[in-house]
């Protein structure tokens, strides 16, 4: 049996660099002589990049649909293929379940085994419990050294992250909404080219309700999102009423995006601006990223209570890039609360996060959703551990499209 490699890095590793030196054969395997091939999202970037400046469609996904159109899971398998058959020597895989729903992992999971029968693999991943079930040899940074380790013997839940003590702040001002329900669907459906993705979805989310929206790779969850947050003309001829005004007629994108808070892991990539932690937290009163007015004594007095819960106060003034990818997301939720929005969209906000880190965010969610007024609507294909929605909004794909099915826990 050949052997395959897992590197179990945490978000402060330089991850770039660990990718670097694998390629130039300064890692644990001699592959400089190899023709490599990696799998990762900034691999996907570039081709949707491709797509979009140069107009080359060089990925093609099972609905022959552009990558720019298609769901995260049709990308990934559609990247896979595409890799594949350039018969690479070895693979290195990079958070290759990110964003993937339990039958797409297994399917990605399928292929890679079958693929590791003549390929070497070298998997790159932050989460212990996704490490593939060939790998046979996985290593941790230790300092600039990989050292080997048993992953098996590795308890994520004993490390218990850091807990915020302090009480949220109290909103600079109250909510600015006195319509319940905030958002309601009613009897919703969308197909795109003929191809029915949503059908007859009826929901509502009310102030101070905690709900996570899920359902498989392609089940139309984006799309849903869409209709809330951004101006996808498909949601013009529907029944969709959000904050009491009904979509399209006449109030502006940034009418409805004032009354949001959000945050998507997709902020992240590729971020190299200079802002100070504290300009970016303040930032959110005015929806820009990086200040560009005089913040209020107020605004300023709110913006440190908020450090102060995530225990950045004395780092303010350093770059926002500074922190890790983990600290980097506390820092964007608290920007995204500081206006106090009557809604608050977590889009698929744990993505490439470390198990840590991700237990950390869970418990600062947690929080807004115990301790303010704001509803949260948490979009994601899997159940976080340690997460507590009060509701989950369920979507089921079928021929006709996907149905909808509210569930409640308690
Ligand atoms: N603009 C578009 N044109 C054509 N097809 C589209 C467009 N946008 C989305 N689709 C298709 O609609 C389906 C639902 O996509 P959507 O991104 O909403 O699913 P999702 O549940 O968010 O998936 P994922 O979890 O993988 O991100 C997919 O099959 C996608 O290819």
């Amino acid at each position: 049996m050949s052997t395959h490699f897992a590197i179990y890095i945490s978000n402060k590793d330089d991850k770039h660099q660990i990718i670097d030196n694998i390629v130039s054969g300064n890692s644990i395997a001699n592959v400089s002589h190899l023709k490599g091939a990696v799998f990762s999202e900034i691999t996907l970037s570039k081709f949707i990049e491709e797509e979009i400046i140069h107009g080359k469609f060089a990925v093609v996904t099972n609905t022959k649909n552009s990558l720019l159109h298609s769901s995260e899971g049709e990308r990934k398998i559609a990247l896979l293929d595409h890799i594949i058959a350039q018969k690479p020597n070895y693979l290195i895989v990079d958070n290759v379940f990110g964003n993937l729903d339990v039958h797409k992992q297994l399917e990605i999971e399928r292929i890679l085994t079958n693929l590791s029968d003549k390929t070497l693999i070298i998997q790159i991943t932050n989460r212990i419990g996704e490490v593939l079930p060939f790998i046979n040899k996985t290593y941790q940074l230790q300092g600039d050294v990989l050292v080997a380790f048993e992953a098996a013997s590795k308890d994520v839940k004993s490390k218990a992250p850091l807990s915020f003590i302090r009480d949220l702040p109290k909103p600079y001002r109250s909510l600015s909404v006195d319509i319940n329900p905030l958002i309601k669907f009613n009897n919703v459906s969308v197909s795109y080219n003929g191809r029915p993705i949503l059908n007859n979805i009826s929901w509502e989310i009310k102030l101070g309700e905690f709900w996570q929206l899920i359902g498989p790779n392609g089940s139309g969850k984006s799309t849903m999102l869409s209709m809330i947050y951004g101006d996808n003309p498909k949601a013009f001829n529907q029944d969709i009423i959000l904050f009491g005004v009904k979509k399209g007629s006449g109030e502006s994108v940034w009418d409805i995006k004032r009354k949001i808070g959000y945050f998507s892991s997709e902020m992240l990539r590729g971020f190299k601006r200079l802002d100070a932690i504290g300009n970016m937290i303040v930032s959110g009163f005015y929806d820009t990223i990086g200040l560009y007015s005089t913040p209020t004594n107020e605004q300023i007095k709110l913006t440190h209570e908020w450090l102060n819960v995530l225990g950045m106060f004395d780092i303010r003034k350093q770059p926002f890039v500074s922190l890790s990818k983990g600290h980097q997301r506390l820092v964007l939720i608290a920007r995204a609360m500081v206006k106090n929005p009557p809604l608050l969209i977590l889009d698929e906000p744990t993505n490439g996060l470390d198990d840590d880190d991700t237990q950390l965010f869970s418990e600062l969610i947690n929080k807004i959703a115990l301790e303010t007024d704001t509803a949260i609507l948490y979009v994601s294909h899997r159940k976080e551990i340690g997460l507590n929605p009060e509701f989950f909004y369920e979507l089921t794909p079928k021929k006709t499209g996907s149905v909808g099915t509210r569930i409640s826990i308690f």
